[in-house]
């Protein structure tokens, strides 16, 4: 694999949950399997005014639980803690910037992560420019979430446009970086027979579920602003959409993807005061169960001070695709915290046939399940003849099974920010998001809000433990249909 070499990676929130939990994880695993080419220089910057060995000290304390004991290696952090540095920095003072200026180097790739409150985005690009941190190779990542609404994200746009090309702007969405999302594409595009029945002729309809056991943790007063909607399917559940819905794209290139990606999100059927009461559940999760433990409501979660919440923790959408090769085939999302497991599964549901001739047989369906976390792999549900002599032609339902990780050449799947963390330092942008789509994102989105606000879609209660309010079931079998789980 030839990856660019000289490249520093600059991150930003460095003391944060976000480096703590995934970033410094992921890169410990990259420098383990030498994937960071040999002189990527990683500095960690934050407010704390410590040294690196604090900074290092605190670092280790954080990512070896998240490496796990049976994976850990003193050796491998001795030498990946060689690559780190650290410098003290308040983001939004510009005196502190002269010592980043002073670290970089114009002769190689500066990446700037910004893993911080998005609030601060522009004034540290203002800060990197006025202090000569920003060089034409220089790239920006951005962590999600960009803006709050179509208004908000294109200022953040607007921001960072002034000081980086698109080219060298990589907005995260850690959905595309899972290895399993991007068998979907190898799925669709790399097996003639399942491209040649991905469309309305086929395809009864399609169910995206992304269900999480855990609540917000801690996150309360982000959360309270975003809910489910905006946290969630804005970004992954309309990521999976475009990706289970777009046309071949020409080639691998962002550009491709982006394009075809873009087309989906503008055939997306508007949401709007019409229809919203029929498509669209919302749901707020009160004290419940998980794994025999009791837990907590959502207005009883750590940081709440409010005695009422008009905040989704979970919400079920049925959507349309007005274009020829979607037409009449129901979208059916859904997503929630404390939820009863942790489940991404996209379900692909095809028509029956249009004349059965084996008769006693009822569900002849055939169903594609892609499962993308966890037991990562795609299933088949098929209809095949029962091995026996007692009756002439009984059909059992059997599944044939694809193991993701047996395709492996690792012993686990690697996190979706190692992917990630690979493809900014080659400069390959297919698996980050566009300025456009995530626009046109948010524009879809705002038109289910606003509607929800004036049609008064009420939140429906659900106890934390079950799959949602009870009307989340209706969404899907007032259409004679049912969730796959
Ligand atoms: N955590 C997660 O799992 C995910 C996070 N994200 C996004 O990533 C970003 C970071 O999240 P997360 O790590 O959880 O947040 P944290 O609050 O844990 O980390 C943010 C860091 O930014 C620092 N910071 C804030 N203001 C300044 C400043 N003026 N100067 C220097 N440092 C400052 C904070 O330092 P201090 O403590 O000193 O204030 C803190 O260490 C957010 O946008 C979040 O939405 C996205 C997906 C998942
Ligand atoms: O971006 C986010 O994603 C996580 C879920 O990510 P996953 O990789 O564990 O599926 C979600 O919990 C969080 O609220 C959201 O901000």
């Amino acid at each position: 694999m030839s990856i660019e070499a000289g490249s520093d990676l600059i991150i930003f929130g460095a003391m944060g949950d976000l480096s703590a939990r995934k970033l410094f994880p992921a890169l410990y695993h990259l420098h383990h399997c030498d994937l960071l080419p040999e002189g990527t220089r990683i500095l960690g910057v934050a407010r704390p005014e410590q040294g690196l060995d604090d900074f290092l000290l605190h670092l280790k304390a954080r990512v070896q639980p998240a490496i796990g004991a049976d994976r850990w290696s003193e050796d491998t952090w001795m030498s990946f803690s060689a690559r780190c540095d650290y410098l003290v920095l308040d983001f939004a003072e510009r005196r502190y910037y002269q010592a980043l200026a002073d670290w970089v180097s114009k002769d190689r790739t500066a990446i700037y992560y910004l893993a911080t409150p998005p609030g601060l985005f522009d004034q540290i690009c203002t800060h990197l420019d006025s202090s000569q941190c920003l060089f034409p190779s220089s790239r920006i990542v951005l962590e999600k979430p960009i803006g709050h609404d179509l208004a908000s994200c294109k200022q953040v746009n607007e921001i960072v446009a002034q000081y980086f090309t698109e080219e060298n702007t990589y907005r995260i969405d850690h959905y595309l970086g899972k290895e399993t999302v991007q068998n979907l594409l190898v799925l669709r595009f790399a097996n003639r027979f399942i491209n040649t029945q991905w469309d309305q002729g086929c395809i009864d309809h399609v169910q995206i579920t992304v269900a999480e056991t855990v609540g917000i943790e801690g996150r309360w007063s982000y959360y309270d602003r975003y809910g489910q909607l905006r946290d969630m399917v804005q970004n992954h559940l309309m990521q999976l959409l475009c990706l289970v819905a777009m046309e071949p794209p020409n080639a691998m290139t962002a550009e491709a993807i982006r394009e075809e990606k873009v087309k989906i999100l503008r055939a997306l059927r508007r949401i709007d005061d019409s229809n919203v009461a029929q498509s669209v559940v919302r749901g707020q999760y009160s004290a419940g169960w998980h794994q025999g433990n009791a837990v907590p409501g959502y207005l009883q979660e750590e940081g709440c001070e409010l005695k009422e919440s008009d905040t989704e923790t979970f919400v079920a959408i049925k959507a349309h695709i007005d274009n020829w090769r979607w037409a009449g085939v129901p979208f059916y999302l859904r997503t929630g915290k404390r939820m009863p497991e942790k489940l991404t599964e996209i379900v692909i549901t095809y028509k029956s046939l249009p004349h059965n001739i084996f008769s006693g047989s009822e569900d002849t369906q055939n169903r594609l399940v892609i499962r993308l976390q966890p037991n990562e792999g795609i299933e088949m549900q098929m209809v095949s003849k029962q091995n026996t002599l007692k009756s002439k032609m009984a059909l059992v339902r059997q599944t044939l099974n694809l193991d993701f990780l047996g395709s492996s050449d690792l012993d686990r799947i690697p996190d979706a920010y190692e992917r990630l963390f690979i493809d900014v330092i080659q400069g390959d942008q297919s698996l980050f998001v566009g300025r456009e789509e995530i626009e046109e994102s948010w524009v879809w989105c705002d038109v289910i809000t606003q509607a929800c606000g004036r049609q008064n879609v009420k939140i429906k209660p659900y106890h934390a433990g079950s799959w949602g309010p009870a009307k989340a079931e209706l969404i899907i079998e007032k259409d004679g249909r049912a969730w796959n789980v």
